[in-house]
């Protein structure tokens, strides 16, 4: 999905104020809490790879900016020429968010400006998330985007950081979240929700959509979430308009991506039966 233009990551990733792709992503594994964040990721395709390798193959959790690009270099990625993934779409995308500024000319943070998630004006509806659950109950999160649309060079969103747009704890279920990235931060999205299942005995369902209502009531911004609890129920929710989201479950397909909808599609046997 990060080399689908259509998508806020990788290929396609939306801009920054000065109109270059700078990605985060994050990846975490329940059983052993282990887990991979980067930062400020520039001309690679997968940024999720990086942050995998970052798990697999360092001491550390985080790498961010030049460290994490010469530990790419290093280990093996190949780095696109500049200006790669910027896609003629991205641009327009910064072109419309600028023009719709009249109160300043710089990369303010005004939150008010921020485009909610499946927002068409100012770039690709959104962040790239992932949640799944095995036959022994281990669960695992991903979540890989380019960030909002003129973002200050150097701002990194939710999704890297563990507990607020991304986390996995076989004990509680896992998370991955898109919308406004400061918002979602700040609201620890991700741990409430968790906790919510782990602590209370609410579904993943249940306890989503309950965080992303107090969320959006709180902070007036919207956002979306993929869960699933221990048990194997899953949770999609979003406060936004639109989110598009897609699950397999045994042999069937189901997606969707206005409220209430809900596409379901037989796609033959899985290749492992459970
Ligand atoms: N579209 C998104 O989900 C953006 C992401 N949450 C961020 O703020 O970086």
């Amino acid at each position: 999905m990060e080399e689908n233009d259509q998508f806020n990551a990788g290929y396609g990733g939306v801009l920054t104020w000065e109109g270059n792709v700078e990605m985060d992503a994050a990846i975490m594994e329940g059983a052993t809490l282990d887990a991979g964040c980067v930062s400020l990721i520039r001309d690679i395709l997968h940024p999720i790879a990086l942050a995998r390798s970052v798990m697999e193959k360092t001491r550390h959790k985080y790498l961010a900016g030049d460290g994490a690009m010469a530990f790419a270099i290093e280990d093996g990625f190949e780095i696109l020429p500049e200006g790669s993934l910027v896609t003629e779409r991205a641009k327009k995308a910064l072109e419309d968010y600028k023009n719709s500024l009249n109160k300043t000319n710089s990369a303010c943070d005004d939150e008010e400006e921020q485009p909610e998630i499946g927002d068409k004006v100012f770039g690709s509806p959104g962040t790239v998330g992932a949640v799944a659950i095995d036959a022994y109950g281990n669960v695992a999160a991903a979540t890989s985007t380019g960030g909002i649309t003129g973002k200050m060079p150097g701002r990194i969103g939710d999704s890297p950081i563990l507990g607020g747009g991304t986390y996995a704890d076989n004990a509680a279920g896992c998370i991955s979240a898109t919308g406004n990235g400061e918002t979602i931060m700040r609201y620890n999205v991700a741990s409430r929700i968790l906790s919510l299942i782990e602590h209370f005995g609410l579904t993943a369902q249940e306890a989503t959509a309950a965080v992303l209502e107090q969320m959006t009531v709180r902070f007036n911004q919207t956002a979306g979430v993929i869960s699933i609890d221990p048990n194997g129920n899953l949770g999609i929710y979003f406060t936004s308009r639109r989110m598009s989201w897609a699950y397999q479950r045994g042999d069937e397909l189901h997606y969707g991506i206005d409220k209430g909808e809900d596409i379901v599609e037989i796609i033959g046997e899985p290749r492992v039966k459970f």
